[in-house]
């Protein structure tokens, strides 16, 4: 074990946390220097959440030592963390989220005025207009961007020194993601730390300057420079050596049977053979609308859409089931995961509801059971809840849903959201197969590099979220997406 030193503002050595018989963490290992971006890197379910979340004072660590600033009981509120699921109130101003910690040291008698000064000096720092315009607004009315960014002004208005961002441009676009990275480096030359999980490649490299990678609960790459470790060095140390990407660009698919999809509105008139992937890109305005469209889940004319050339108007989302199509979305709290119910359920949740069937039968555990072996999802027993698998696996778990029956229509909104790069390919090939089963696949996402990848068109959508172009496959690249869709840094 090193001395402490006084540079680094965490240390934290030999650190231990099991689940009941589980081990997660096996002496794992994590130093954050000040002032520096550090990016901790690791597949799904190698500890990277159950890591933040001893550092932050959340779970208790089974062993190992923590030091913060070379003290080993440090302030509270030295660290802050801020999770994907923001934690603020949306029925309260920006100024009050921001002071709320306050009162915790007592000082509920100072002046509200003085409290809205601190807490505009703290939003200031970070973002001059929002601090200007926004101070007194329920945080509801603000955008998820703004959100983030009242988290980091609360965080630092507390004296944090470490800030701890778990997955933090998950929901942002592109623009949005440049934006905080420029926020984190600002902080940066003023002396505070950022730990950044993420499973996005371009942005590690263009954010963090050195990197932490976990490996089954253990430290395998420590501390170490991210100019020093190519992409593939990286993958071969999370253990997904398989996982670059293919040097070809993938063919378009020619399913021979399936149903034809056409999409129709304003400034979109496209036809889609089976066995075809049309991106979505651009900020979720425009992609959104549409895509509730076609799962059913808004009633407004602005789409029409066509099944081998009959007009289909889904008035509820499991009529869109019934119909054959289907959804996953990234969005797993809100719109996917049954937290309720366990792994069994959710995974023949869609089968139940085209088939209206409301109770269970005793195929569906083999079904269960083929469709996590298939996506090699590591649960305890199907009878648990979703909950106890990391935030990647429960993605996977969504798209479990859709392996037994091929929908005819499959609707994608940021499928990938959270998944490591080994699980990303594993899902591109279970897709591209669903494709060529004759499926339809609709495919939103912000991640450019993704649809690049898979897509054999593309619709942008610009910032006010009307339809800028349709790309097609020749001329598909980032640098033509990020036009299309006004998204260029
Ligand atoms: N409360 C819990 N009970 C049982 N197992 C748990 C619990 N919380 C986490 N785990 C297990 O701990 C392991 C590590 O999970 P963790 O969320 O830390 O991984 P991660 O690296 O953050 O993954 P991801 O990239 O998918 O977010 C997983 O196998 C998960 O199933």
């Amino acid at each position: 074990m090193s001395a402490s030193s006084p540079d680094f503002i965490l240390e934290a050595v030999d650190i231990e946390k099991s689940f009941g018989a589980t081990s997660v963490l096996r002496r794992a290992d994590l130093r954050i220097a000040r002032g520096e971006i550090h990016a901790l890197l690791g597949g799904n379910g190698a500890g990277k959440s159950t890591l933040i979340r001893i550092l932050c004072g959340l779970l208790r660590r089974d062993g190992g030592t923590l030091r913060v600033d070379g003290q080993e009981e440090a302030s509270p509120n030295a660290i802050a963390v801020v999770f994907q699921e923001l934690a603020l109130l949306p029925h309260m101003t920006v100024a009050e989220n921001i002071y709320l910690p306050h009162r915790h040291r007592g000082l509920e008698r100072v002046r509200a005025a003085e409290r809205r000064e601190e807490a505009r000096a703290a939003l200031a720092q970070i973002d001059e207009t929002l601090a200007r315009e926004a101070l007194d607004t329920p945080v509801a009315e603000i955008d998820l961007h703004q959100r983030q960014l009242v988290e980091i002004a609360r965080a630092l208005s507390s004296g944090a020194r470490l800030l701890l961002l778990d997955e933090p441009t998950a929901n942002l676009t592109f623009a949005e993601s440049e934006r905080l990275f420029s926020i984190l480096r600002r902080l940066a030359s003023r002396g505070i730390a950022t730990l950044i999980v993420s499973h996005r490649m371009n942005e590690i490299r263009a954010v963090a300057d050195v990197c932490t990678i976990l490996r089954d609960g253990r430290t395998v790459v420590n501390r170490q420079p991210l100019t020093e470790l190519s992409d593939a060095a990286i993958v071969e140390a999370m253990g997904q050596k398989g996982a670059m990407r293919a040097e070809t660009a993938h063919a378009a698919i020619r399913a021979t049977a399936g149903t034809t999809v056409s999409i129709e509105g304003p400034g979109l008139s496209v036809t889609l053979p089976p066995g075809s992937v049309l991106g979505l890109a651009g900020a979720p305005g425009g992609p959104s609308r549409l895509i509730d469209t076609l799962i059913g889940a808004n009633t407004d004319l602005h789409w029409r859409i066509a099944m081998d050339g009959a007009l289909r108007h889904f008035a509820v989302p499991a009529e869109a089931v019934r119909q054959g199509v289907g959804y996953v979305s990234g969005d797993r709290a809100e719109k996917g995961l049954l937290v309720t119910l366990p792994i069994l359920d959710n995974v023949v949740a869609a089968a139940r509801i085209a088939g209206r069937r409301w109770f269970a039968g005793r195929r569906e555990a083999r079904v269960t059971q083929d469709a996590l072996e298939r996506l090699a999802i590591k649960a305890g027993s199907i009878d648990d809840s979703p909950l106890t698998l990391s935030g990647g696996t429960q993605q996977k778990l969504l798209l479990a849903r859709w392996l037994e029956r091929i929908p005819r229509l499959l609707v994608l909104e940021e499928p990938t959201r959270g998944v490591d790069i080994g699980t990303k390919r594993e899902i591109y090939a279970i897709i591209r197969d669903m494709a060529a089963r004759g499926a339809v696949v609709v495919w939103w996402s912000t991640e450019f590099s993704e649809l690049t990848e898979i897509c054999d068109r593309i619709v942008a959508f610009d910032l006010r979220g009307t339809v800028s172009g349709v790309i097609e496959a020749g001329n598909i690249s980032e640098v033509a997406l990020a036009r299309a869709t006004g998204m260029a840094a």
